[in-house]
C-alpha cells in the first residue's frame, strides 16, 4: 500500500464533508449565492499569496535540484493563478481589494507557512499535498456532475486541466518517496500534517459560505 493510500483512507471522513459541503454543492448546481462566490475569490486571492510562499519554502529544503524545481514552479503556478483571479474574477465581480484574511484563511495559511518554515521537508511536503489533491479531487467531482449553463464555469474549469493533474501526480510521488525513506515517527507527524491541512481545507470552504467574520 502506498503511503499516500493511507494518506487518503485517514483523512477520508474529513474529504467527503468537503465534497458533501453546501459551498460546493451549490457551486455545482449553479445556485451558490455570489456574494460567497466574491468572499470566496477574495480569500482565495490572500491564501495564494501566501501558499506561493509556503511552497517556495519548502523547496529551499528539498534534497534534489529536481524537486526545488517542481516546488518553485508550483509556487510561480500559484501566484500566476493568483494573477489570473485578479484579472477575471475581481473585474467581473466588483470584488472588494481592502478585505483583509478571515479567520479560516489566517489560519490555513499561517499553519502552511509555519510547517514550511519550521518543521521538515517531510512533513511540509505532506501539509502541502491537501491543496493539490484535495482541490483535484473535488475539482474533477464538481466537474463531472455539474449544472449546465454555470455562472461558475471558469472556475470549475481552472482544476479540471492535464496540467494540473501532472502537478498533482508529481506532489503525490515526492510524498510517497519521502516517506519510505521515513522514520515511523516521521511518518506520523506526515500523517497528522495532512489531515490538518484536510480539516483546514473544510474550513476555508466553511468560513466562505459562511461569510466569517472575526468576532472581535
Ligand atoms: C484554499 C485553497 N486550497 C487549494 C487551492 C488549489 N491550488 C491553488 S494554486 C495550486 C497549485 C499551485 O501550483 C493549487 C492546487 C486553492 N486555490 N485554494
Amino acid at each position: 500500500m502506498k503511503f499516500t493510500d493511507h494518506l487518503w483512507a485517514e483523512a477520508l471522513p474529513v474529504y467527503t464533508k468537503i465534497q458533501a459541503h453546501p459551498f460546493n454543492q451549490e457551486l455545482m448546481a449553479g445556485t451558490l449565492p455570489v456574494e460567497k462566490f466574491k468572499f470566496y475569490i477574495r480569500q482565495d486571492s490572500l491564501y495564494l499569496a501566501e501558499f506561493s510562499k509556503a511552497l517556495a519554502v519548502t523547496g529551499t529544503h528539498a534534497g534534489t535540484s529536481q524537486e526545488l524545481l517542481d516546488f518553485l514552479q508550483f509556487a510561480q503556478n500559484a501566484i500566476l493563478v493568483e494573477r489570473a483571479l485578479h484579472e477575471s474574477y475581481f473585474k467581473e465581480y466588483h470584488i472588494d481589494h481592502q478585505a483583509g484574511m478571515a479567520p479560516g484563511c489566517f489560519a490555513y495559511t499561517h499553519y502552511l507557512l509555519a510547517t514550511s518554515t519550521f518543521e521538515s521537508y517531510e512533513v511540509a511536503v505532506a501539509a502541502l499535498l491537501p491543496c493539490f489533491w484535495i482541490y483535484k479531487k473535488v475539482g474533477d467531482y464538481i466537474y463531472q456532475r455539474q449544472t449546465k449553463p454555470n455562472p461558475y464555469q471558469n472556475w470549475i474549469n481552472t482544476y479540471a486541466g492535464e496540467s494540473f493533474a501532472n502537478s498533482v501526480q508529481k506532489a503525490l510521488n515526492t510524498c510517497d518517496r519521502l516517506a519510505d525513506q521515513a522514520s515511523e515517527i516521521t511518518r506520523k507527524q506526515m500523517t497528522e500534517a495532512y489531515v490538518t491541512a484536510s480539516r483546514l481545507e473544510y474550513v476555508f470552504w466553511d468560513s466562505a459560505y459562511k461569510l466569517e467574520k472575526w468576532p472581535v
